[in-house]
């Protein structure tokens, strides 16, 4: 049966100011978001978007405009899908051209773990700055060559030696220290004998060098790791945490990054509940947004939670509205198949004049993968309507959503990686591409790693996801070919942990 939205929606309302309570009003609307909007506040470990039901129900009427789909006129629906069926290649491809890298800003070096750098950085200052020992020992002057040395006070790692270097004469020197004037070798402490000390043993007064030093032996010197001037990072690089130390060692505690992409994501479904609600009849839990959030965070998104709309299409205009106003790109899952509760397509396309760039793809899972671009108060917006399916929702962000949002953040190898694997036993071809989950396994005698399925593969089953790191790209069945083989050598994307 369907509902009015309008109804329904005043009553919700209503419900709301007589009992106080709105444990699941957030399911209609979704404009609680609290992705980090300063990006200077980096992206990696904390995003924040936790359920705050206590703020739902504020500003809805701002988003609230009335879908102009009909959805009432069930047995007129399509028969048939109106999309053509793509290859996978032609839907990446489609997704790629219609993805613009984003602008740039400038970030906190310490804030830009996993960015992207839009600028090259120099060093101001060579490295080492003054030349240094590489190790623990005497500073020498090497012409001296072999044989006794009087020894003349230290230089120590900070210290700026207080004298020059004049033959005959070694300085005890530490690792890292400055090398003194006049002196043009190091010699390590385990090629020397002590010959006289002072003090009861506090004081090295005469060593005898047994190994015959080279200039300029044990030496670092200015420059040698990185010349003034250097490019030390070039534009397009990650910054990992080897990039984050190179930053903090020329001193550059400000770089100019892409911009990451905002990403909202939003399930759809009268029979979604949460997670800690009580399963009811008819009801199953809402697992795709966690699913899908959790992923994004771990690729380092900040990531705006949609809430759940439900199958009318003015609850899914209203979140998508959300959507727009506050994301770059939207992820939403389930709708976008034959059923007359699949309304996604049609609310994007009549109420939000959305170009759909396709609707199905020669896939298993995700087949009814959806992706458009709508003009909206941000500028253009990308849209993935990903199947509902629990496994179609996380391959297909894996296939197409990635490497989008890789793109956006000016990666220039945004495609997922692809490794040779054996596999560990026969597996059927299914007559649509597949994307098998599997493990990967390394065995010492072995050169390339065995892929263990992860058993039944219906899109339905999130248990075949549990613990895969790649989906084995396994071709359609056709005439010749019906099944690959044990120890057959197939193509596989990486998708987890290695
Ligand atoms: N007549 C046809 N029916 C279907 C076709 C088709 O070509 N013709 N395609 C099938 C394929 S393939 C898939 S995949 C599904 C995808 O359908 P939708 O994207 O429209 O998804 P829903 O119908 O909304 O849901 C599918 C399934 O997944 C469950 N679901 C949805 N959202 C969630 C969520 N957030 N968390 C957990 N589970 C979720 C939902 O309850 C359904 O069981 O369509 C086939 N049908
Ligand atoms: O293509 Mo659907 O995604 O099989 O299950």
């Amino acid at each position: 049966m369907f509902v009015d939205d309008q109804i329904s929606y005043s009553n919700i309302k209503k419900i709301q100011l007589q009992s106080g309570h709105h444990k699941n009003e957030h399911r209609y609307h979704g404009e609680n978001h609290h992705h980090h909007g300063d990006n200077q506040q980096g992206h990696h470990g904390h995003h924040d978007h936790h359920d705050h039901h206590e703020h739902h129900h504020h500003q809805h009427g701002l988003h609230h405009q009335q879908s102009e789909v009909d959805a009432t006129r069930v047995a007129h629906r399509p028969r048939e899908s109106p999309y053509p069926i793509i290859t996978v290649e032609e839907a990446v491809s489609t997704v790629i051209k219609h993805t613009h890298v984003l602008g740039t800003e400038e970030v906190f070096y310490k804030k830009s773990l996993g960015r992207y750098l839009a600028e090259d950085v120099t060093a101001k200052d060579p490295l080492p700055p003054f030349p240094a020992s590489i190790k623990d020992g005497y500073a020498v002057v090497a012409s001296d060559g072999e044989g006794n040395r009087l020894v003349t006070g230290d230089s120590t790692a900070g210290s700026v030696p207080a004298d020059s270097i004049k033959p005959g004469y070694c300085m005890r020197i530490n690792t890292g220290a400055p090398l003194p004037p006049g002196a043009d070798a190091v010699v390590q402490v385990e090629d020397t004998v002590l010959v006289r000390d002072a003090d009861d043993g506090r004081i090295e007064v005469e060593i005898k060098i047994m190994s015959l030093p080279k200039a300029g032996q044990d030496i670092r010197a200015v420059g040698s790791d990185i010349k003034a001037g250097q490019v030390v990072l070039s534009k397009g690089q990650c910054l990992g945490p080897s990039e984050l130390g190179i930053l903090a060692t020329v001193g550059v505690t400000h770089v100019t990054c892409y911009r990451i992409p905002i990403v909202g994501v939003m399930s759809t479904g009268n029979e979604l509940i949460e997670p800690d609600e009580p399963l009811r009849e008819g009801k199953i839990r809402d697992s795709n947004k966690t699913t899908l959030m959790t992923q994004l965070e771990e690729y380092g998104y900040p990531v705006v939670d949609l809430k759940v709309a439900k199958d009318t299409p003015t609850s899914l205009l209203t979140v998508l509205k959300i959507g727009l106003e506050k994301t770059d790109v939207i992820i939403s899952t389930g709708g976008v198949s034959m059923g007359e509760k699949d309304l996604l397509k049609s609310v994007l396309q009549t109420d939000l004049k959305a170009d759909i760039h396709f609707g199905r793809v020669f896939m298993k899972p995700g087949k009814p993968t959806t992706f458009a671009t709508v003009n909206g108060p941000r500028g253009k917006t990308l849209f993935f309507g990903l199947p509902g399916n629990p496994v179609s929702a996380v391959v297909t962000c894996n296939l197409y959503v990635i490497p989008t949002l890789r793109k956006m953040s000016g990666c220039p190898n945004y495609q997922r990686t692809l490794l040779n694997v054996k596999v560990e036993k026969d597996i059927q071809l299914d007559p649509r591409p597949e994307y098998h989950r599997a493990v990967l396994q390394w065995t010492d005698d072995e050169h390339l790693p065995t892929a263990l399925s992860t058993g039944n593969q219906i899109s339905s089953r999130l248990l075949s996801m549990s613990s895969s790191n790649v989906l084995l790209m396994l071709p359609p069945k056709s005439a010749q070919k019906q099944m690959v083989t044990k120890g057959e050598v197939v193509k596989a994307m990486v998708i987890g942990r290695l």
